[in-house]
């Protein structure tokens, strides 16, 4: 159907920009603000939901919490850290809340005085993150939320005259801060949008075109989640016509395209995951820490996503104070001591097309080219471990990545399947660089069933 709002392209893009980003593979995500201070807690009582929501899930009167602001010091912050931990956990982007559902902006806006320039740390965190990361070589990012529980103007749903005036403010200050935002930091390569599923966003299609049209004019190259959009219809996402409308698919939140799908590296994608099962903010409770999830399961994650050729975005809750939960960098330094050895298989790597899905891991492949990676992430108890190659391809050697260097001789079972002997090879998260050739001809003919 004719959309004017809709997908402004049908096939994946193809610039220099957008490629970098595909070849990134593994990102950090950062979620921080006023509410890593509560960390889930408030009146002396654990909230178990999502520690960026507690405002609600606490029901805390909005100037009760904007008063938090003024407890905002953040003396233990040093932007050059996080973003030598995040070089050393093998990131290759960062994206950082700018402003999430509570409205509290870590620059100094000048749209809004609720804002990081007015609290006793008094500083643009946005500014010295994006200067420190790319100091080391880390692209940024910006995550920003529409949904603004701190406006005045901000509307769920638009039911009467006064909602539609109120709520066109509210979006003309949203536009006020993303081109605040693109002037202020011209060096980020894209914008994560969020807080676009209420009715009063999706009947403003035009508006978010709008916003991907203009951050692009300013920032050429530029690249915006589709969780951004809305079409002409209210439809998200995908328009109307399912077309994906941004450059990539934002919609994998806390979970990974189960089962193994091939269709889905039809678009490019980026599904983001947070450390504990369900707080994107930092929460200092027992209900946070116990879901924790381990290096091997992030490991295999980033496996995973590779081998589909999307994006894994890592999140981090810095606390309240600034500084990095030593449990968060412990797991970021084991995850990047894994890429440092096995990156070959991850970075610009993607789907290993016509190899079919192994179950014990992931194939993945550099396009257009032959070298096809095995990473084994599901242990065999059998320590033995079954390839299926394509029809008319043989397997000649497999290299272990880590050193020290160990090349296992396939055993060919029949035609295309090959099989290792693991033997006693440590229960880490192996990668094997497959050497492969054309079948020769084979030595032997089919017996006629005719004959
Ligand atoms: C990355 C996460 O993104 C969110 N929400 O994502 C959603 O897509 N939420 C959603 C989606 C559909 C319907 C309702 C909510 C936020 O609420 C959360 O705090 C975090 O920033």
């Amino acid at each position: 159907m004719e959309l004017n709002y809709g997908a402004s392209r049908q096939q994946p893009r193809q610039d220099a920009a957008m490629q970098r980003f595909r070849e990134h593979r593994f990102g950090q995500f950062v979620h921080w603000g006023l509410y890593a201070m509560p960390a889930g807690y408030w009146q002396g009582t654990e909230y178990r939901f999502a520690a960026e929501f507690l405002q609600k899930t606490a029901n805390i009167p909005e100037p009760e919490w904007a008063e938090l602001a003024q407890q905002f010091s953040a003396e233990a912050f040093d932007a050059d850290a996080w973003a030598a931990l995040a070089a050393r956990s093998g990131v290759k982007y960062a994206t950082f809340t700018t402003k999430h559902h509570d409205g509290f902006c870590l620059w100094p806006s000048q749209y809004t005085d609720f804002h990081s320039g007015n609290t006793p740390a008094a500083r643009d965190f946005i500014g010295e993150l994006v200067a420190a990361y790319q100091r080391h070589g880390i692209d940024v990012y910006l995550y920003y939320s529409v949904l603004d529980w701190h406006h005045p103007d901000w509307r769920y749903r638009l039911e009467s005259a006064e909602d539609q005036q109120a709520f066109k403010r509210y979006l003309d200050f949203a536009m006020n801060q993303l081109v605040e935002l693109a002037q202020r930091y011209p060096s980020v390569k894209g914008f994560w949008f969020d807080g676009t599923w209420d009715e009063s966003v999706k009947a403003n299609g035009r508006w978010t075109w709008e916003v991907e049209q203009r951050l692009k004019e300013l920032i050429p190259g530029l690249i915006v989640s589709s969780r951004l959009r809305a079409d002409d219809l209210g439809a998200r996402h995908r328009d109307s016509n399912g077309s994906l409308m941004g450059d990539y698919e934002s919609g994998y939140e806390r979970r990974l395209p189960d089962p193994w799908d091939r269709s889905v590296c039809e678009q490019d994608w980026e599904a983001c995951m947070t450390i504990p099962q369900a707080s994107w903010g930092y929460h200092a409770g027992p209900w946070a820490k116990r879901t924790r999830k381990s290096a091997a399961e992030l490991i295999d994650m980033i496996a995973h996503c590779t081998s589909l050729s999307g994006n894994f975005l890592l999140n981090f809750g810095p606390r309240g104070d600034g500084s990095i939960d030593p449990e968060d960098a412990a797991l970021a330094e084991q995850i990047g001591n894994w890429l440092a050895q096995n990156g070959a298989a991850i970075y610009g790597k993607g789907v290993a097309t016509n190899w079919s899905y192994p179950g014990w891991g992931y194939y993945t492949q550099e396009a257009d080219s032959e070298t096809v990676y095995a990473v084994v992430t599901k242990w065999p108890t059998a320590r033995r471990l079954r390839l299926q190659l394509p029809a008319g391809e043989r397997l000649l050697a497999a290299t272990l990545l880590r050193e020290p260097a160990l090349q296992l001789n396939p055993q060919e079972l029949e035609t295309s399947l090959f099989e290792l002997e693991l033997g006693n090879s440590s229960e880490e998260t192996l990668v094997f660089e497959l050497t492969t050739a054309a079948a020769e001809e084979q030595s032997w003919t089919e017996p006629n069933p005719d004959v």
